[in-house]
């Protein structure tokens, strides 16, 4: 195996719970959605998030929010859709109603590769760009900001679909300076450990408490960690 030199971090899952996106970031989203329509249907920052719909749901505030709806209740992982969330989400997290909880062991081994062991992270979630800066802005530990730990983001738009191996070469296509096989990808999703290792990345399953369980084949075809500690110095 070659030394990693690229950490590339999965959201949901992986360095916080599934129930903060379900249950605390998506009816945030809900809750906001009827206001933030009727407030901000016609103002030129909203119009980008707006065109961004198909035209058949986008002709009226209560189409635009039932598709919304719709979409949420089977967490579609749309572009547009996590466009919106990102927008909706902004004012929750900047007046501190929203903090990310990362699991206890994130933030220490995030600082532990990047100061002592000189590793780049970076993330690729569905989630849009701009909700994942606002998450990694905005985390219940000390610093809150992690964000200058960061190094890029990816996300269905800027990369492609997380379960296609392309998207992986895309992304490491953008650094040419690391060779695939020194990136480390980590996702409680097999399917896109599976594309990330397709593409030629070194890739591990994260398992954390309430994520969907595993099948053998899995656990015996892929490394599971519980913990970014288990991975130690890279
Ligand atoms: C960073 S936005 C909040 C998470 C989210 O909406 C999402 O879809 C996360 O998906 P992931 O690819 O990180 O599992
Ligand atoms: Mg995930």
């Amino acid at each position: 195996m070659a030394p990693v030199k690229v950490v590339l971090l999965d959201i949901e899952g992986t360095v916080c719970p599934i129930s903060f996106v379900k249950d605390v970031l998506f009816p945030y989203a809900l809750e906001a959605l009827p206001d933030t329509l009727k407030a901000k249907w016609d103002a030129p920052e909203f119009l980008p998030y707006r065109a961004a719909f198909p035209a058949e749901h986008a002709g009226s505030q209560e189409a635009l929010a039932a598709h919304v709806r719709d979409l949420m209740s089977k967490d579609l992982k749309i572009s547009y859709l996590k466009s919106l969330q990102g927008y909706l989400w902004e004012t929750g997290y900047r007046n501190g109603e929203l903090k990310a909880p990362l699991f206890p062991d994130v933030a220490p081994q995030l600082a532990r590769w990047r100061e002592q062991n000189g590793v780049k992270v970076m993330i690729y979630s569905s989630g849009s760009v701009p909700a994942q800066k606002l998450l990694f802005g905005h985390t219940n530990g000390e610093p809150s900001d992690i964000l200058p730990w960061l190094s890029d983001f990816f996300d269905t738009v800027n990369a492609g679909p997380k379960q296609e191996k392309e998207s992986y070469e895309k992304i490491a296509a953008k650094h040419q300076e690391y060779p695939v096989g020194e990136w480390l990808f980590l996702s409680d999703n097999v399917k896109e450990v599976e594309a990330a290792k397709q593409a030629g990345m070194q890739s591990y399953i994260v398992d954390r408490p309430g994520n969907a369980e595993l099948s053998e084949e899995a656990r015996k075809e892929h490394r599971v960690i519980k913990s970014f500690e288990e991975i130690g110095d890279l």
